[in-house]
Formats: structure tokens, C-alpha cells, sequence
């Protein structure tokens, strides 16, 4: 059965491969690239900094920055900003925003309007100045100025909007060339959301729109209208081009090894593309990372454009559709919002859970679902959890969700493991040998990508090493795989060990109880999430139920402060510590 949202933060993180501040993994770096930067580093240099000011930071003039060099700056200082929050948090307030000056005192960063300076202001000072101070080297005040011209012209310099926050530039600028991994989207869409984003003028802010009622009047099949496509003849037939992936060829029915685990999930979605709208409406599928949704999903939209080149889908992440709704709260263009999202035949949403916690866009998703059931329109999601276990997902839209079909998505039995491997391995022109094929299944069995992975790598290795593809082979290039190395521990060893140190459910140190023992024991927790594992002070906050950072902060400070002067308390850290540092007693 699928387990993961007890263990999960309430958005997911990647764990242990985050980006580091630039000037910590590299010393330089810059979006403008090694020309900039050497000519920078050269010239200048600030006081404090070993090596000098990689972008000089420092001038010969009043100690004011060059304006040329100002973006540069500013980039690498919002790469860093990606490394300490959420990119959800990143998007609304910081990606807009511009650095418009750089003394040797103060940073000056225009906004788009008053409110965000305000909330930056208010929240993410502290935030902004230590990302600022670990780019330039030393600390600035953060003085703000409001640019309403940002709202509607594009940034100068602007990190990419990737499935995460931007990776740190490496020392040697050479990117690494890579073949397009099979989750690389085709068309290039992903960006175009952020640029009509940003294209979008600011009309008269309109916030309201026609409710739809709460329930359809009657039975659901019986009140909507039966799925027809809006007859709209476009050049470039395929997904909606609002969407933010596009179709992998690979993703198809046709690939899909279909296996206990998958195969109602499987003929559900077969299902949908048949018919559209009707039995299976919404479609909601969970399950845990790397199990097969996507593929679903992407197979169910090709089948869909086989039948009928001019069904109009739009596909795209959760978080596409917040940073669209938000963004169009704040460009007062709700009525072109709601238009896009309510005019399509299918809706696909990834990552649904991603609503948690966002009251106004779960509001906002509650119309636009309506809207479209009520018309007879497709609506298909995927999560990493049932609906009931979306925290704080508003129960009328749990209620919705499961009115057509949810289903899960398990981790594959030995025999589809092998099914699998063997699929992948003769999609990249080879037969893995029988007992290749067994090692493989045997050792990963959570996660297909991972499975696809590990057939990528032994082909590849085998391939450069012009050896034959065999059992030896494949233990030497997966070594991490097969070394039964104790790993370091992580949130799952901190929650459980905490939660049976102290005797609580998960669910309470998790919950918004606040008495004083559950409260403690949270904090304890805290104190340890930060001392094991390499996630921020957000993500933390994140696997205690959506706690912010200063929360954690504020528990890290005094468990930190209690173990120094309580006897019981520090007896508690040391032995939760030992069980964490101990693979076996995790
Ligand atoms: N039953 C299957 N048959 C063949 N390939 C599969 C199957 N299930 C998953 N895969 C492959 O495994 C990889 C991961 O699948 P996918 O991206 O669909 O997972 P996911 O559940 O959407 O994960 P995430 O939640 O991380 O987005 C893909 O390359 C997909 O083609």
C-alpha cells in the first residue's frame, strides 16, 4: 500500500541533492558566464571576500556597482534564494523583482507593486539579505523600490522556471552534454506560461466570476452535458499551448507494462480515452514518485489526439496553475485566467497535492472543476496521495475528487520488475541477460524510474567499457545500489525515531496541536531534522505540518539553549541522536 504521505513534507523536496549557494559550491558563478565573471574577478575585489568579488561588487566610483554587471548579481543572488525557499514562494515574490543598485552598504530591489513590498519586506528581509550577503560577500542593508513597469515587462535576467530551483553554475562553465532523458519535454512549451505571464497588461482588476452551484442539481452522468469538443481548427494540433509539458512520443499506452500493481489504473485510463467525460470523471490517480502516473497520463492524452486531433487539452503541473491564478490576482486578469482554464475539453493536473495549504487557489480550482464537469469536460489528476490525505485540501473538493474513479498506483511485484526491465532494456536496442535482469529486480523494487535508471546505466557502462553486459558488470557501475553502505539518515528515521522516543502518533506532532508535550517533542524533532539531514530550515518545516521557517528556527534555538541547561533534555537529543547515527537501531 502506498505510505507516503505520512512521511511526506507537505511540497515535495528533493532531500539530499540540493543546490548549494553559488558561492559555496563554486566560488563564481554567474548566468552570464565565464567572459563577465573574469573580467570582474580581475578587476576588483571586495574586502572580505578570499579571492576577490566574483562579480565585482565593489567599484572605483563611489562604491556603487556598474549597472552592467547589476543583473548577473541579481541572478545569482535569486539562485540562492531558490536554495532557501520554496519555489512556489520564489516565483510570487522574488522572479519579477529586479536589483537596481549595490553599494557597499545597501542593496536596492525594485518590486513590482507595494504589496509585495510589503510582504518581502515584512517576511523575507532576513531571507533576502543573508542570499545577498552570501553573493556579494559581506552583509547589505535591503532597501526596496517599487517599479510598477515589472509587472509587464520581462526581466532582464531570469533563472530558468525547471522542475526545481536553478542549479548553481559550475566553476568550469562547461554544461555537461546529456541526452534527452525520456521526461525532457518535446516542444519547448514549458516556458511559454511564464512569458504570457509576463505579457499579460493589467486591466481592471476583476475577482469575481459566476459561481457554479456546489453539486450538480442531480446525479452527476444524468445533469452534464455529454463531452463535446468545442470545434476549434488549430494550426498546430496536440495539448493547448497554455500547457506547461509537452507529449513524450514514448509515453504510450503500447509501452506501459501493465501488472497487478498498474492494471486498473491502466484500463481506467484506457477507459477515459474511449470516452471522455463520462464514467470515469475526474480521473484521479496516486501513488508514490516514479510509479508510472505521468506515463499514464501522457498515454491517455495520445490516445485522446489519435481519435481526434482537435480535442483540446490542456495539460499541465498543479504549481502551473497557481503561479497562473496568482499571477493573475495580481495582474487583474482573472477574467482571461478563468477563460483559458474553463474552455478546454480535458484538463490534466499533475501533482494535485500541490493545493494544499492554498486556500484562495483551491478556491479558484473548485470553479474551475465545476465548470467543466458541468459541461461534460475531462478532468484527469494525478497525486502523490488519495484525496482524503491532501492536507488541508477543502472537503468539498475531496468530495469531487472522488466522484468518478481514484485509483492507485503500487509499487510493481517482482514479476513486473522484470517485465519491465526487459521492455526497457529491448526499447534501447538490447536483451538484458536473464539473470542481469533478475539482480536488477531484485535489488529495486520501489520506483520504476529508478529501475529504468539502472538499465540506462548498465547498458551505457557496458557500451564504454566495450565489455558484455553481465552480473559483475552491473554490481561494479551500481555500486550505490548494491553496497549495503548504511545510509545517513533522513526525515523518515527523524519521525520515527522522535515519534517512538516520545510516544506519539505522527499524526499529532504533525497536527496544529500545540500542548506542551507534543509541542516538545516537535521541536525535538526539529532540532535533529537539522542536525542529520541537509534540508532548509522551509523543508523542515514542511514534514511538521507545513511549519514555516522561523518556526523551526525558533525550535532549533531553544532545544539548542535547553540541552545546554535541562539534564532530561539533553538526555533525550543524545540518545535520539545515537539511534539516528546508528543504522541499526533506525
Ligand atoms: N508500467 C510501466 N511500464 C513501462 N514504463 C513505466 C511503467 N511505469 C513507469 N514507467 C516508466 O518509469 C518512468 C517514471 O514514470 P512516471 O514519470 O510516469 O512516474 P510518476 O508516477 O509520474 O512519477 P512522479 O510522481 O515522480 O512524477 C517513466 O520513464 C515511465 O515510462
Amino acid at each position: 500500500m502506498h505510505q507516503a504521505n505520512s512521511f511526506e513534507p507537505h511540497a515535495r523536496v528533493p532531500q539530499n541533492d540540493r543546490p548549494r549557494p553559488l558561492h559555496q559550491e563554486t566560488g563564481a558563478a554567474s548566468v552570464d558566464g565565464p567572459a563577465l565573471r573574469a573580467e570582474a574577478a580581475g578587476e576588483l575585489s571586495i574586502e572580505g571576500l578570499p579571492g576577490g568579488d566574483p562579480h565585482g561588487a565593489h567599484d572605483h566610483d563611489g562604491g556603487q556597482v556598474p549597472a552592467q554587471h547589476l543583473d548577473a548579481i541579481w541572478a545569482d543572488i535569486q539562485g540562492v534564494l531558490q536554495t532557501f525557499i520554496q519555489r512556489e514562494q520564489f516565483d510570487t515574490w522574488f522572479r519579477r523583482a529586479e536589483l537596481r543598485g549595490l553599494d557597499a552598504k545597501t542593496a536596492t530591489v525594485a518590486v513590482q507593486n507595494g504589496f509585495t513590498r510589503y510582504f518581502i519586506a515584512n517576511f523575507y528581509t532576513d531571507v533576502l539579505e543573508r542570499a545577498v550577503s552570501e553573493v556579494v560577500g559581506s552583509s547589505r542593508e535591503v532597501i526596496f523600490e517599487v517599479d510598477a513597469e515589472l509587472t509587464i515587462t520581462p526581466r532582464r535576467a531570469m533563472p530558468p522556471t525547471g522542475d526545481g530551483p536553478a542549479p548553481p553554475a559550475h566553476a568550469s562553465g562547461a554544461a555537461a552534454v546529456l541526452p534527452p532523458s525520456p521526461e525532457t519535454p518535446i516542444d519547448g512549451i514549458r516556458a511559454a506560461s511564464t512569458q504570457s505571464r509576463q505579457r499579460g497588461a493589467a486591466s481592471p482588476r476583476r475577482t469575481d466570476g459566476p459561481e457554479q452551484p456546489d453539486r450538480p442539481s442531480t446525479g452527476q452522468t444524468h445533469t452534464r452535458a455529454s463531452f463535446e469538443m468545442t470545434p476549434a481548427p488549430r494550426r498546430h494540433r496536440g495539448l493547448l499551448s497554455a500547457s506547461d509539458v509537452g507529449l513524450n512520443p514514448g509515453y504510450r499506452f503500447d509501452a506501459f507494462v501493465v501488472g497487478p500493481c498498474n492494471r486498473f489504473a491502466h484500463a481506467a485510463a484506457v477507459g477515459v480515452s474511449e470516452s471522455p467525460g463520462q464514467q470515469y470523471n475526474p480521473f484521479f490517480m496516486h501513488g508514490n514518485v516514479g510509479l508510472g502516473k505521468t506515463h499514464l497520463m501522457q498515454s491517455l492524452c495520445h490516445a485522446l489526439l489519435e481519435r481526434n486531433p482537435d480535442v483540446r487539452i490542456l495539460y499541465l503541473s498543479c504549481e502551473t496553475f497557481v503561479n497562473h491564478f496568482i499571477s493573475a490576482l495580481e495582474n487583474g486578469d482573472l477574467h482571461e485566467f478563468r477563460n483559458k482554464y474553463r474552455n478546454v475539453d480535458v484538463l490534466v493536473v499533475d501533482d494535485i497535492h500541490l493545493l494544499a495549504n492554498k486556500e484562495r487557489t483551491q478556491e479558484e480550482f473548485f470553479h474551475t472543476f465545476n465548470t467543466l464537469y458541468n459541461a461534460g469536460k475531462q478532468i484527469v489528476l494525478s497525486s502523490d496521495s488519495p484525496p482524503k490525505d491532501i492536507p488541508t485540501l477543502q472537503g468539498r473538493l475531496v468530495s469531487r475528487f472522488k466522484w468518478g474513479l481514484v485509483t492507485e498506483m503500487e509499487p510493481p511485484c517482482y514479476e513486473t520488475r522484470m517485465a519491465i526491465l526487459k521492455r526497457k532494456s529491448r526499447e534501447r536496442g538490447h536483451e538484458l541477460p536473464e539473470e542481469v535482469a533478475r539482480l536488477l529486480a531484485e535489488h529495486i523494487d520501489t520506483n520504476i524510474r529508478e529501475l529504468e535508471g539502472a538499465v540506462t546505466k548498465v547498458l551505457g557502462y557496458a557500451a564504454l567499457a566495450q565489455r558484455p553486459v553481465s552480473e559483475e558488470l552491473a554490481r561494479e557501475c551500481l555500486s550505490e545500489v548494491f553496497d549495503a553502505r548504511p545510509s545517513a539518515p533522513n526525515m523518515e528515521d527523524v519521525l520515527r525515531v522522535v515519534t517512538q522516543h516520545f510516544s506519539m502518533r505522527l499524526s499529532d506532532i504533525q497536527s496544529r496541536k500545540r500542548t506542551a508535550a507534543i509541542a516538545y517533542a516537535r521541536q525535538v524533532g526539529m532540532y535533529l531534522a537539522r542536525r542529520v539531514t541537509r534540508l532548509s530550515l522551509e523543508e523542515i518545516g514542511g514534514y511538521f505540518g507545513g511549519r514555516d521557517h522561523s518556526t523551526v528556527l525558533y525550535a532549533i534555538q531553544k532545544i539548542t539553549r535547553l540541552s545546554k541547561t535541562d539534564a532530561e533534555c539533553l538526555s533525550s537529543v543524545r540518545e535520539l541522536q545515537r539511534q539516528l547515527d546508528s543504522p541499526a537501531s533506525r
